[in-house]
């Protein structure tokens, strides 16, 4: 099934302390931006992206888009201060009818895959609005000032990853009413929640990765070289 996706990259990536945009480091002499940009453009299924871009880098990105022959990219929008603003503008940039799957992804989530992405546009079109998740690995605690409040129950704990996917006028609605209600969320699945409507999750992937910390570029650069050697077997 066809859909259309927004790719944020407008971070100011303060977590990973570079000295740029967390998205625009090399992986392997590539920016992360393009590996998670040409998942897209090499899919079939993808009708176009709308980039979301710092107005300070928009020129920086079109020149790494002419370079690497993303020719996808429809639009570029303008970043906000948080990701939810970066994601609405990016949503109403997108020139599509109501009743189409549009995808919401990280740019700094670089190892999303195809059969996955077609899982989630497929329950995204069935029920309304979807997002890949993993189980967490983790004990998780609610702290305050360092004092344990509470345990959570492991078993019903899932790491929410992107993309995420929904029917356009699902999450148009349910950005609008959030910014409406100042209703500040960290992904985009729980802007359709608040509205009280069904999300289902997808089985994600534990290489899905977010790169926000330091630790997260050498496990990136592990994660190609195992690519390579896949594709062109192990080295001898
Ligand atoms: N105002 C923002 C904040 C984040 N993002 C994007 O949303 C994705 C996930 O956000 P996160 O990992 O938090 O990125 P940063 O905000 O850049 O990282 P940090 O919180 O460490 O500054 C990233 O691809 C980032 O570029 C965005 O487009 N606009
Ligand atoms: C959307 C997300 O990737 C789901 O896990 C995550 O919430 C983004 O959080 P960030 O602080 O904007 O990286």
């Amino acid at each position: 099934m066809n859909y259309q996706v927004v790719v944020v990259a407008a971070g100011q990536g303060s977590r990973m302390g570079a000295d740029r945009n967390k998205v625009l480091l090399p992986l392997k002499g590539t920016p992360v931006i393009i590996h998670t940009l040409r998942i897209f453009e090499k899919d079939p299924c993808c009708e176009g992206i709308v980039l979301v871009v710092r107005e300070s880098e928009r020129d920086l990105f079109r020149g790494l888009l002419e370079k690497y022959g993303i020719h996808k990219v429809v639009a570029l929008a303008a970043g906000g201060s948080e990701r939810q603003e970066s994601v609405f503008n990016g949503l109403k940039s997108l020139k599509s009818s109501d009743d189409r799957i549009v995808l919401v992804h990280d740019g700094a989530r670089p190892f999303i895959d195809r059969r996955r992405i077609a899982g989630v546009v497929e329950a995204a079109d069935k029920h309304g609005a979807a997002l890949l998740a993993v189980p967490v690995k983790d004990t998780i605690k609610q702290v305050d000032s360092g004092e344990v409040r509470k345990t959570l129950e492991r078993k019903s704990l899932w790491a929410a990853q992107t993309p995420q996917a929904f029917r356009l006028s699902v999450i148009l609605r349910a950005y609008r009413e959030g910014a409406d209600r100042h209703f500040m969320a960290t992904d985009d699945a729980s802007l359709v929640e608040e509205m009280g409507m069904l999300v289902v999750t997808v089985s994600g992937s534990y290489r899905n990765i977010k790169l926000t910390t330091p630790e997260d570029m050498i496990i990136a650069e592990k994660f190609l070289e195992e690519e390579k050697e896949d594709a062109c077997g192990p080295r001898i």
